[in-house]
């Protein structure tokens, strides 16, 4: 159920569907109840006013107008454009409506619910004229809106507005989620979102292919690190994190106690000398070791113990820092790169995607999309964030996270998630070297790279949420307990 479906593959479904011998207008009934079912549950009474469009999404919005009528609630109907226009299934679900068919305009009458069956991912072109008034009406109108399939004038595959864009408190989409709804602001726009299942058979997908999945724990629970009796803090991997200069400490801080938080057994601050005095004052259960440039990271990293290392929160750019990642890229560790480890290469990607290549473990990028569009200025004009991470896993040869609210993680093979359950409050001051802690510290006790770093967006998502607003970088390690409580159990188990 957690695939992700393009427009394009959604048809495709819909089409190999019907052609499997299940009449499209069943599809739609089922589309119809479902949205009838979700708007009887918004709006338990009062008048529901549908607005159709000219195509299936119309379609869906004649059924779901003729059972709500037939349940006996009160409701009304507008329709964008001439009903004799109406083509298949959609003029078949018109046929069954029995009620008046109001030509569409601006001025809505005064209902406890709107439903948008205005347009789905048939919209090939940005809302205009009469439509676009409509749109604007409905947005202004007090009343809660119900979207059918996608808010009309989202793009389903790209979560942009294509114009005018309708603004719902929920969606009802079919068979399953398209990436609109997982990236923003579609994710914003749609509301909450309902998945309901209209006879579509999952078989179907091994016809249409996937765009990726969203991102959650059944994706990698699987692939958690597993604490059995005999584990010891030995055999749950030693992660290395890499300090900033002496004012610049707390970044790698906050990622050397995530990376402690998610498991890790041991986690050591390799840092400057100079800044030795200031880790030590804030450090307990975190190691610190003194690192005074390229040769001591590699001696430090030499230990195969090591499992994982973490450069980039608060390290600085320069000939310098670039010389530690280049140390950290030549050992045998598991790496994550984030913020300024990336930013030292913009002058020569290509250098950080042969190195990438030549060592065996593997390596996880975290950029934000500025540091993003450093490393890949081509990929980074691409219309879709899915096809830039996709794109860019591939180039680079590392699992890529492409953070935002929408974080994308891609793998070189292709696969994708999409993640969505990070709340607006995790977008604050050292939130990124927390996540890059998080997948240090599970890439360290031997996690696969692709799981590891969905497993951390996800649990840096769950954990601001555990939180709640306020939220300040420093709570998301702790709150990482609650987080781990529904995905280990007592017993070390995976639930
Ligand atoms: N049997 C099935 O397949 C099932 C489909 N299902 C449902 O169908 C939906 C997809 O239906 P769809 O493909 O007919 O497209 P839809 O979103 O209704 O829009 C296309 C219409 O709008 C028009 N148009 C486009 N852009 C426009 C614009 N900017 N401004 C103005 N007009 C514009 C375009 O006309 P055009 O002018 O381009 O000829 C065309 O008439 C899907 O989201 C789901 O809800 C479910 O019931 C399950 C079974
Ligand atoms: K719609």
């Amino acid at each position: 159920m957690h695939e992700i479906l393009s427009a394009a593959r959604m048809r495709a479904a819909d089409q190999a569907t019907i052609a499997g011998g299940i009449p499209g207008i069943e599809l739609m009934e089922a589309a119809g109840r479902a949205v009838a079912e979700a708007a009887k549950a918004m709006a338990p009474d009062g008048l529901v006013h549908v607005l159709c469009g000219p195509g299936n999404n119309g379609g869906d919005g004649f059924v779901a107008a003729r059972l709500l009528a037939e349940a006996g609630r009160p409701v009304s109907l507008s329709l964008l454009g001439a009903r004799d226009r109406l083509r298949g299934d959609a003029a078949l679900a018109a046929a069954r409506w029995t009620g008046p068919v109001h030509p569409a305009g601006p001025d809505l009458p005064a209902a406890a619910l709107l439903i948008d069956a205005l347009f789905g991912v048939g919209l090939d072109r940005p809302i205009e004229g009469l439509a676009a008034e409509i749109v604007a009406a409905v947005n202004a109108a007090p009343a809660p809106v119900l979207a059918v399939d996608v808010p009309s004038g989202l793009d389903a595959d790209s979560g942009q507005p294509t114009g005018p864009v309708i603004e719902a408190e929920a969606t009802v989409t079919f068979f399953r989620k398209k990436p609109g709804h997982l990236l923003e602001p579609g994710r914003s726009l749609r509301g909450t979102l309902e998945l309901a299942q209209i006879g579509i058979a999952d078989a179907v997908l091994a016809e249409t292919g996937i765009d990726g999945h969203e991102n959650v724990p059944a994706l990698w629970a699987r692939a958690l690190p597993r604490l059995t009796g005999a584990a010891h803090k030995y055999t749950r991997g030693h992660v290395a994190v890499v300090s900033g200069p002496a004012t610049r400490t707390g970044a790698a801080r906050l990622a050397a106690g995530a990376a402690l938080r998610a498991g890790a057994g041991l986690v050591t601050l390799a840092s400057p000398g100079s800044a030795l005095l200031v880790n030590a004052a804030h450090l307990t259960a975190v190691m610190l070791a003194r690192m005074d440039g390229p040769g001591d990271l590699s001696a430090l990293l030499a230990d195969p113990r090591y499992t994982a290392a973490v450069l980039g929160p608060g390290m600085g750019l320069g000939p310098e820092a670039r010389a530690l990642t280049e140390a950290a890229l030549a050992a045998p560790a598991a790496l994550v790169l984030d913020a300024d480890a990336l930013t030292q290469f913009a002058d020569d990607p290509d250098r950080l995607f042969s190195a990438i290549a030549a060592r065996p473990a593997p390596v996880a990028l975290t950029p934000h999309a500025g540091e993003f569009a450093r490393l890949f200025p081509d990929l980074a004009k691409l219309p879709l964030k899915t096809g830039r991470a996709r794109a860019a896993a591939e180039r680079s040869g590392a699992v890529l996270v492409l953070k935002g609210a929408d974080t994308v993680i891609a793998a070189p093979d292709g696969r994708l998630a999409i993640n969505a359950n990070a709340p607006p409050w995790l977008a604050t001051a050292g939130s990124g070297d927390v996540l890059a802690g998080i997948a240090g510290g599970l890439l360290g006790q031997g996690m696969p790279a692709l799981e590891a770093a969905a497993a951390a967006v996800w649990m840096h998502g769950a954990a601001a949420n555990e939180v709640g607003p306020g939220l300040i970088a420093e709570d998301l390690a702790p709150a990482l307990r609650p987080v781990l409580a529904t995905l280990i159990d007592r017993n070390g188990r995976r639930t």
